[in-house]
């Protein structure tokens, strides 16, 4: 019988760092014809409740925070089953990761452990039909290079400022090109610093490499962006406009928003106007977990309110998962959801979600995690499936400048086939 190339005769793992100093795992994958593949997993700390578990040893290993378990999983167990695999035979081989696991939340072999080699062989297959991943992943169609939203303001459990809200970022939707608009923002993140300092205010960074000074309010953090926006000479609203991730589930306490920086309490109804009110004021054009991720009220008031105006973005309350997805829709809660791999765990999984999304005129949103590494996948990944749209941090950190690189070679490989997203334009 003649050989396969894209046989997988090899499965190894390691512990690498990430971003935070915190291990993660590594897989390597081998084929039959001499093809590798390799990827390392990310890891969040905001991380939402029903998100595919990411198994840690809880020892003294690294603080309790060890990924032992999860790299024997993948020598041992998760090896022996996929041995044998085509590389190209993704689905097969995350079904088979997933019978093998045999949990709702794959708390047996670890979430961390799956998606490595998960990833793993997609590199490994895409380096034996020599494509670069995007190719691989998204055929002929992948040309939509994604509008970045950079994080250049951190708060939340990212930082240890006194910003409630998590993530302010810069969408630059006015560009005519991915590599413009990441230009735009980097103009605007260093205006944004040299304001910070003309105020005397802290320019340290937190975990996504935006500043993290302390302020008065998140109006305050509103104001310092279009400033800096302006600064630049970009005009807010046409050219830049904003994006929110407060990450509310963080700060939902009782029942109750607690903006602690603001020392104020507030109900469901009393945060939603706080929000309608910063959309208002300010060029808002996404928030995404406004509302906490068991706050389905919350949620549907949020939708309700402000859903024809800007994107809604589900993270914390969807999870990546179809199930909560669907729910979504029944119940008339956001217009996107954020797409993470790791919160579910394998590829074929995040693909099945994002084509659910689609079906219902849902936005997609590729995302990092706040603990990254080197690893670039995402990037490809946002082009293959045309997304459309990538959160991946500041232009700051080498952990998230990797993807902001990878994103400019795949444009310049696609040349003048390279399309940028419009969805802003198209939207108003
Ligand atoms: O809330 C988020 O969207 C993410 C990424 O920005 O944070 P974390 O990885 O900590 O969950
Ligand atoms: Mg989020």
């Amino acid at each position: 019988m003649a050989r396969n190339d894209n046989e997988i005769t090899q499965v190894v793992a390691r512990m690498v760092l990430d971003s935070r100093g915190n291990p993660t795992v590594e897989a390597e994958v081998a084929l039959a014809g001499g093809a590798r593949g390799r990827a390392i997993v990310p890891s969040g700390a905001s991380t939402g409740k029903f998100e595919a578990v990411e198994l840690r040893d809880g020892g003294p290993d690294f603080g309790g925070k060890g990924v032992t378990k999860a790299i024997a999983n993948v020598n041992g167990t998760i090896a022996n089953a996929v041995i044998g695999y085509d590389a190209r035979q993704q689905r097969l081989l995350d079904r088979a990761m997933i019978a093998l696991d045999d949990t709702p939340d794959k708390s047996r072999l670890g979430a961390n452990a799956m998606l490595a080699v998960s990833l793993a062989t997609a590199r490994a297959a895409a380096n034996a039909a020599r494509l670069p991943l995007t190719a691989y992943l998204g055929g002929v169609d992948a040309t939509l290079l994604p509008i970045p939203m950079m994080n250049v303001i951190n708060g939340g459990v990212h930082a240890s400022n006194n910003l409630d809200m998590q993530e302010f970022m810069l969408v630059p939707h006015g560009a005519v090109s991915f590599r413009e608009s990441l230009q735009w923002g980097v103009q605007t993140y260093a205006a944004l610093k040299a304001e910070l300092q003309a105020k005397s205010l802290s320019t340290t960074v937190g975990d996504e490499g935006g500043f993290a000074p302390n302020l008065h309010s998140h109006q305050e953090a509103l104001e310092l962006l279009v400033g800096a926006i302006e600064k630049a000479g970009f005009r807010p609203g046409i050219d830049i406009s904003i994006a929110l991730d407060p990450a509310s589930t963080e700060f939902f306490i009782d029942g109750r928003y607690v903006l602690k920086g603001e020392d104020r309490t507030l109900t469901q109804e009393e945060m939603v106007d706080y929000y309608a009110q910063l959309v208002d004021a300010f060029p808002i054009v996404s928030i995404e977990d406004p509302m906490a991720e068991e706050d389905w009220a919350g949620w549907r008031l949020f939708t309700e309110r402000l859903g024809g105006r800007i994107q809604v973005i589900g993270d914390d309350i969807f999870v990546t998962n179809p199930r909560l997805l669907e729910r979504g829709f029944k119940e008339s809660v956001a217009n996107s959801i954020l797409i993470k791999l790791n919160q579910i765990g394998t590829l074929t999984e995040t693909l099945e979600t994002m084509e659910l999304a689609r079906s219902r005129a849902y936005t997609t949103v590729i995302s990092h995690r706040s603990g990254e590494t080197e690893d670039t996948f995402i990037a490809d990944f946002a082009v293959a499936t045309g997304a459309g749209q990538i959160k991946t941090g500041a232009p700051a950190r080498s952990d998230r400048v990797a993807k902001y690189n990878q994103l400019l070679r795949i444009e310049a490989m696609l040349g003048e086939g390279a399309r940028f997203n419009d969805w802003v334009k198209r939207a108003t």
